[in-house]
């Protein structure tokens, strides 16, 4: 790994996870400035291949991947695992961390210049890649994202609260803007794709039906609905002002667990969301007290203020 200069402050960082996160940081700064140029030269979105999943790699995806790989490489993270490749890699015999990434999270927004992110996790390594990752969600030390929005900003947690740190572009550098953020416990958003409603199992399609009922309905007061088609903005919506996401399991062929993947999407977002004092389940268990089976194993998500998904594990348990 090559030295960097700092682009965040220390503080509130680990010192031992200082120079991962730097990294992680200032990679993110020169993906932010690619995709600042994105309508001005070649097709970001182009497709270029396929990823173990049988998912659609779009450049960016494939770029971001190579980008943060080499940045890492060599440094402290023993073990990379990336949406993008198949297995594992040894990026460092010496490294002591496994860090799971998913490098460009809303792929289908690449074209359109909606909101982006990359989301990451990290665990104290073991000697194999499997134990490293395949184990609870609660045992890792580190989740965060990057937001390439109209402005691009680091949310991170260490275990002790969730912080957010905002990129000022004319110095490089994040600045700490909320060292304890918390998820608003009052709100009336709910987001979903809606349209797999007719997939949906009973608790899912009670709970929505119960909010599109709105002030004729048994919750007694209106919501508005809203789908970004990112994660990473929808957790940013969600941390800002409240709310409940949910992609749950469905009847579709291979989204049995829904589209999510557990070890760099859906276990760093619930350990972010869980320092921010919301919550985060697969529907009725906390996504903490889970453990991914395979690296690319997907889970059902529903995370947002407490009580909303705690509504929704009480749906889970009427209908049994
Ligand atoms: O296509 P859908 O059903 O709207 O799913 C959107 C979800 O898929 C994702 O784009 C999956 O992430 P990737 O773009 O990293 O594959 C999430 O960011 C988002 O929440
Ligand atoms: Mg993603
Ligand atoms: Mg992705």
């Amino acid at each position: 790994m090559t030295r960097q200069a700092n682009v965040i402050s220390p503080d509130l960082i680990p010192a031992a996870l200082y120079p991962t996160i730097n990294a992680l940081c200032a990679t993110s700064i020169e993906v932010a400035a690619i995709i600042a140029r994105a309508g001005l030269g070649q097709s970001l979105a182009a497709q270029v291949g396929e990823n173990s999943d049988g998912d659609g790699q779009k450049a960016l995806d494939v770029l971001a991947d190579d980008m943060f790989e080499a940045a890492l490489r060599g440094g402290d993270v023993r073990w990379y695992a990336s949406e993008e490749q198949e297995d594992a890699l040894l990026t460092s015999e010496s490294g002591k961390y496994a860090l799971a990434i998913d490098p460009l999270d809303g792929s289908s927004n690449i074209d359109v210049n909606v909101s982006i992110g990359t989301i990451f996790s990290i665990f104290e390594a073991k000697e194999g890649a499997e134990e490293s990752f395949l184990r609870k969600a609660s045992e890792q030390i580190c989740g965060g994202y990057i937001l390439y929005g109209p402005a691009t900003c680091l949310v991170v947690t260490f275990g002790d609260g969730t912080q957010q740190y905002v990129l000022d572009p004319t110095k490089g550098e994040f600045v700490l803007v909320e060292k304890a953020m918390s998820v608003p416990e009052t709100s009336k958003e709910f987001a979903i794709n809606a349209s797999n409603y007719r997939h949906w199992t009973t608790p899912v399609r009670t709970y929505i039906d119960n909010c599109l009922a709105g002030k004729d309905g048994p919750r007694g007061m209106d919501f508005n609905m809203r789908w970004v088609g990112s994660l990473v903005a929808e957790t940013h919506r969600i941390l800002t002002r409240g709310g409940i996401f949910l992609y749950p399991g469905d009847a579709r062929p291979g989204y049995e667990n829904g589209r999510l993947r557990m070890v760099y999407e859906c276990a760093p977002i619930a350990f972010i969301i869980e320092q921010a004092k919301g919550h985060a389940t697969d529907g009725e268990t906390p996504i903490l007290d889970r453990q991914a089976e395979t690296l690319h194993g997907r889970i059902p998500l529903v995370f947002g203020s407490a009580h909303k998904v705690q509504r929704v594990a009480d749906h889970h348990d009427l209908s049994e």
